[in-house]
């Protein structure tokens, strides 16, 4: 893909997945910069990916074609304002940040961007991210493709046409690798009740949810509750067990979460 120059603003965790992501796919590492106030936080990154790192948010942004702004949103005006001196005319700025807006962020850095709102996830980090990407109909096709070609190399794509999609994405991906970690982590302390060591409980527990999800990316033509079916023998244990979690509203329950996911997006747009 094309080699811009890329400072992100922020190195956190999920800055660090992109960047890790994306070096293991080919990307340039010395077209790479990560700032944080913080050597702990920015020493890792130069060591891990040979990347440069600086705490100056200004140089880094100013010698970039592509900023990503990964900061907290809660940190992301404070972060913006003293990059508002710079000329954003022939950058393109992307936002990772849930929770605030395009128009904010022509706000906190007082002009009009060329700007793509990213919704990552950390899977990105091994390649298998998901990410939802968002732009207003003005922006050239040029920053789009880069944009795009950006989190294919590290994962999926999914482009949404109103930017409120953006958090939708949020409930359906950017968050979800952690529903996904809650339930195994109650598995796994279910197994080990049930006598397995921590390491046994674990390996039953990965290994199925990676065959599972396996199963369901070699079977696009077949559908989730088939795939389930198969394993639900018509009397046996895993109805018992799927009983169980429809007793309790399992889906419900789910359902509740996402939209939980999605008003507090919406809340914080409101707050930042
Ligand atoms: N963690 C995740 O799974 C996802 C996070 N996001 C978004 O990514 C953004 C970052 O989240 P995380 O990486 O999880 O947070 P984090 O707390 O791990 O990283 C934030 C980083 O910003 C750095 N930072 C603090 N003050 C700074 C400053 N003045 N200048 C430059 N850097 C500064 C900190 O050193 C820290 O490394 C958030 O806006 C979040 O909404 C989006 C999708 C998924
Ligand atoms: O929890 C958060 O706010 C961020 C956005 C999606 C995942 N982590």
């Amino acid at each position: 893909m094309e080699q811009r120059s890329i400072a992100f603003i922020g190195a956190g965790n999920m800055a660090r997945s992109i960047i890790a992501g994306l070096v293991a796919s080919g990307y340039a590492p010395d077209k790479i910069t990560a700032t944080a106030p913080s050597p702990a936080r920015r020493e890792p990154l130069a060591r891990d990916y040979g990347i440069h790192t600086t705490d100056n948010n200004l140089s880094a942004a100013s010698d970039a074609d592509v900023i990503v702004l990964a900061v907290k949103p809660q940190l992301m005006e404070e972060v913006c304002r003293p990059l508002q001196i710079l000329d954003f005319s022939g950058k393109l700025v992307i936002s990772i940040a849930a929770g605030i807006g395009a128009e904010r962020l022509n706000e906190m850095l007082a002009t009009n961007l060329n700007l793509v709102r990213v919704m990552p996830n950390t899977p990105s980090l091994i390649g298998k991210g998901m990410s939802g990407l968002y732009a207003s109909s003005a922006l050239n096709p040029n920053d789009r493709q880069f944009a795009e070609s950006l989190m294919q190399a590290v994962g999926e794509v999914c482009w949404v046409e109103q930017e409120s999609g953006i958090n939708s994405i949020i409930a359906a991906a950017g968050s979800a690798p952690a529903y996904f970690f809650l339930f195994m982590e109650a598995m796994q302390e279910e197994a080990i009740k049930q006598g397995f060591s921590t390491e046994q409980a674990r390996k039953l527990v990965q290994q199925s949810a990676l065959g599972a999800a396996e199963m369901v990316v070699a079977n696009p033509d077949t559908d989730l509750a088939t795939l389930r079916a198969q394993v639900t023998s018509k009397g046996g244990t895993t109805a018992e067990a799927i009983r169980t979690f429809n007793e309790c509203q399992l889906s419900d329950t789910v359902a509740k979460a996402m939209r939980a996911a999605v008003s507090r997006a919406e809340e914080m747009e409101k707050l930042f």
